[in-house]
């Protein structure tokens, strides 16, 4: 069963947002998802559609119903300390009523027993370099040469090819 609801910033529980998805306010921005929508769309979160690993959980490439491909992250929470369900809870506060190009949309959860999954717009590898920079597919040794000068640590970089995920990337730190 789905449930649309109205995003707030003021959630501060689970059972505060369960509220508000039985309440089945609407909110064309973010969507209450079924696990088995989101099984569906990540091929039962199948290890091929992982594609990265967070300190929270696990991430996956789906695509749903409608062709939109998401990211979404599955949150292991730890009973004793309720890791996971915090970190749940404030991304859905934070985010959900955030619309910004350069941050990444949630668009809509899932929770389900104490299973609790986030769902993102999907961004391909180079789209945050597009985001940040708007210069389309950059390569390091172009931003090098935008940017200026090198130290020699940072020559042995400048010709490899730009890699969103390489957050050590001698160009991401000068930025
Ligand atoms: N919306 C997304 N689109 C594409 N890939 C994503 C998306 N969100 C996360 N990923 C991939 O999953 C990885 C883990 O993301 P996640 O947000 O869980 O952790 P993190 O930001 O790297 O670290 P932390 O959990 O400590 O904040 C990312 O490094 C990225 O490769």
């Amino acid at each position: 069963m789905k449930f649309l609801f109205c995003c707030s910033s003021s959630f501060s529980s689970v059972s505060q947002i369960e509220t508000a998805i039985d309440g089945g306010q609407n909110h064309q921005n973010f969507h209450v998802f079924s696990s088995n929508e989101l099984k569906t769309a990540t091929h039962g979160f199948s290890s091929s559609n992982k594609i990265g690993e967070g300190g929270f959980g696990s991430v996956y490439k789906g695509r749903l119903q409608d062709g939109t491909f998401v990211a979404v992250k599955v949150l292991s929470i730890e009973l004793e300390s309720m890791r996971g369900e915090r970190e749940f809870i404030s991304e859905l506060a934070a985010l959900s009523d955030i619309k910004h190009e350069n941050l990444v949309k949630l668009i809509g959860c899932c929770i389900d027993g104490t299973s609790r999954y986030l769902v993102y717009d999907y961004m391909e590898n180079n789209s945050l370099t597009h985001s940040l920079l708007g210069m389309g597919s950059l390569q390091c040794w172009q931003f090098g040469e935008i940017s200026g000068s090198y130290t020699s640590d940072e020559l042995s970089l400048k010709k490899k090819p730009f890699d969103s995920s390489r957050w050590d990337c001698f160009a991401c730190k000068k930025m």
